[in-house]
């Protein structure tokens, strides 16, 4: 008899994972990569684990799902999340073409206790996000052919390459 796991029972799985992890010296996230034929894929937050601050449990989700499956492209997949994922975990989610993303707890109770999801969504949303970290565009080299975009132009015509 094969039985049908659900949504709710994906994102209790989420939860289960971010309680566990910080038992394990791991921040408090945990999320599961769903591809649409039903194969799930679990990570779990390691930043201060391994000293990468992009370790976050929906990047290590996706890396562990695209590694297992031998692709950089999760189209058809959910994204079931303990926390509402932070902008690099969305803009990661993006990049793996994931379909949708389900969360539990949302940033603003990722702040209470002291993380900076929140902080980081306005960073995006606030025309003073200098105050936070400076971005600046540089020129470099002759305004008629940038250096910039050599890599671009040498892209563009290459017929080996992989567009993604
Ligand atoms: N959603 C989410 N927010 C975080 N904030 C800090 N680490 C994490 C993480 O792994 N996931």
């Amino acid at each position: 008899m094969s039985t049908t796991v659900t949504a709710e029972q994906f994102l209790a799985t989420s939860i289960e994972l971010a309680t566990a992890n910080v038992l394990n010296s791991g921040g408090p996230f945990g999320a599961v990569i769903v591809t649409a034929d039903g194969r799930a894929f679990e990570g779990v937050n390691r930043v201060t684990a391994s000293n990468d601050p992009t370790a976050h449990a929906e990047v290590t989700a996706i890396r562990n799902a695209c590694r297992e499956l031998g692709t950089f492209d999760l189209s058809g997949a959910t994204l079931f999340t303990s926390c509402e994922p932070c902008p690099m975990c969305l803009a990661s989610a993006l990049w793996a073409r994931v379909d949708r993303v389900f969360f539990a707890a949302d940033r603003h109770d990722a702040a209470s206790v002291g993380f900076d999801d929140a902080v980081f969504y306005e960073y995006f949303e606030n025309d003073n996000r200098d105050a936070l970290m400076p971005v600046a565009k540089l020129e470099l080299g002759d305004p008629q052919a940038p250096e910039a975009l050599q890599p671009f132009n040498t892209w563009n015509t290459l017929d080996s390459r992989i567009d993604y």
